[in-house]
């Protein structure tokens, strides 16, 4: 088959590695042996072999920043690759869809509950939340110790997500140094995730055999299973007693499910398992990728004085008491606020695994070439985001790239959302909280960086960022006014 792969297959024109035509371990090596460490391999092959690279026996990925909208901008139809989706356990979440149709459908279901009207409903709960937390960072003040930022943006985005969408509280910004069940379980769990892909086998025997065993099989779906067991709980609830939703302090996303309105009168009946693997999916993906932006843009506005310096200038412009709020829409007037956001997106990439996409339903263009249908082709953010072409010095933390007269043209190459019919569906809450958290902690603390290291932000692609090693700290004063 390997031979058949590497001179009679449709692809067997485009460059790259034998091994990587010949067999899809050569991936495998890279996501399980090298610790999730295909996204950085993959500079390498771009160095080596050119802009289109096959990577795969039936897969191509891209390094020419104009090819992202081929493949994932508005009007490809170009479906998310099975193999991949199906390892996160949450099967019947829309992330896990591949219809077409039922995406849209499913899609126009969930948008509203995110919608921009939403989030300013819901601003002032997420602002308490971020008081919470502010509160919690100050209690490091007297004692020797900094506090840990990554575990702490963390704990906020996860307190928020928890109760934006549920009316319930994760706990985490309570905990002792913001530890939490929760967080531990998602750093057990996403190492798993090649392991699942890879062998999907696994993922079946391990999900599939009573919890207890599977927990004595294999400690780190524990996690995985407490997670289930706990949203399940609150599932059965609302679904044996519905009236108990009234018992909340405002709609959470089951509200917005069970009630029957225009975008969910032609959806399949609701099950327990659709609600569940929705719910636990928009845990996951509202929690670590923004408590990940926060904690680039921390170490980076405190490793740059300058950057520093404008910034604490510009919020104390719009916002000279501390102690009100200024609320989002006016902080999303601050120009100097938003390339910060915009250059820590850029930096922190977002999900740092290329999105595969199967070519369909008939052959495409991407990159100037025709790709035959059924090809998988991806390009992945780290990629676009550090291209020397668009960003000069793609390494240096330079908000002002974002504030120059052509700037504008830069949108479209700040990918960490991806773009087109499947592109992050919370971009609004994901926005909001940043301006929220980066502003409130800006304008009410004084962090000093504890030993930084740039190890303390380096990462393994796991679909998210996992860091490995030292969490970065800082030692936290109230800002004097
Ligand atoms: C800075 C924060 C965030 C970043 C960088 C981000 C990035 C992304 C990206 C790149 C995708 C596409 C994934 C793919 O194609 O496989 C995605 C999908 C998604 N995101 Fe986000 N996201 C963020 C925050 C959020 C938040 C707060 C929510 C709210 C719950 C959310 C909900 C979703 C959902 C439901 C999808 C699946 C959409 C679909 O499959 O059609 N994200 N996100």
């Amino acid at each position: 088959q390997g031979f058949k792969r590497l001179y009679h297959h449709r692809l067997s024109q485009y460059p790259g590695p034998r091994l990587a035509a010949a067999t899809l371990w050569y991936k495998a090596y890279f996501d399980i042996i090298k610790d999730g460490g295909w996204a950085e391999h993959l500079q390498s092959l771009h160095d080596q072999y050119g802009p289109i690279v096959r990577v795969a026996p039936n897969e191509l990925h891209f390094s020419d920043p104009n090819s992202y909208n081929d493949i994932y901008g508005m009007g490809t139809r170009h479906t998310k690759q099975p193999e991949m989706y199906s390892c996160f356990a949450t099967d019947q979440s829309v992330f896990a869809m591949f219809d077409h149709h039922e995406v849209s459908q499913r899609r126009n279901l969930i948008g509203p509950f995110f919608s921009r009207r939403a989030i300013l409903n819901l601003e002032k709960t997420i602002q308490n939340k971020i008081d919470i937390l502010v509160a919690s960072l100050l209690e490091y003040q007297h004692s020797k110790k900094s506090a840990n930022l990554d575990l702490a943006f963390r704990s906020i985005s996860l307190e928020i997500i928890t109760s934006y969408c549920f009316a319930q509280s994760s706990k985490a910004l309570e905990s002792p140094d913001f530890k939490n069940d929760i967080l531990t379980a998602m750093d057990l769990t996403l190492p798993m995730i090649w392991v699942f892909k890879h062998f999907p086998i696994i993922r079946k025997v391990l999900l599939g055999v009573p919890e207890c065993f599977a927990s004595v099989l294999r400690p780190s779906t524990k996690g995985i299973l407490e997670q289930r067991k706990q949203m399940g709980a609150q599932i059965d609830d609302i679904l044996k007693d519905p009236t108990s939703l009234g018992n909340v302090d405002h709609e959470t996303i089951y509200h917005h499910f069970l009630t029957p309105q225009p975008e969910n009168q032609r959806l399949p009946p609701i099950t327990r398992e659709w609600l569940l693997d929705e719910g636990l999916y928009l845990r996951f993906a509202g929690s670590d990728t923004v408590g990940n932006v926060c904690t680039v843009a921390t170490y980076h506005i405190l490793a740059n004085k300058h950057v520093h310096l404008q910034l604490l200038s510009a919020l104390t412009e719009v916002w000279p008491d501390k102690e009100s709020h200024p609320g989002l829409e006016t902080l999303e007037k601050v120009p100097y606020l938003t390339a910060v956001i915009k250059e820590s997106l850029r930096m922190a990439h977002g999900i740092v695994t290329p999105l595969p996409r199967v070519v369909g339903p008939t052959d495409a263009e991407i990159s100037g070439i025709v790709v035959p249908a059924g090809t998988i082709v991806s390009m992945g953010a780290t990629v676009v985001h550090r291209n020397p072409d668009i960003f000069p010095e793609p390494e240096v933390f330079n908000p002002e790239r974002w504030l120059k007269a052509d700037a504008n043209e830069l949108d479209k190459y700040l990918v960490s959302f991806s773009k087109g019919p499947r592109s992050c569906l919370g971009i609004n809450l994901a926005w909001c909280e940043l301006y929220l958290i980066i502003a409130t902690i800006f304008r009410k603390l004084d962090l000093t960086a504890d030993r930084p290291s740039l190890s303390d932000i380096s990462f393994r692609e796991y679909f998210v960022p996992l860091h490995r090693g030292r969490h970065f700290h800082a030692f936290v004063q109230p800002t004097a006014a």
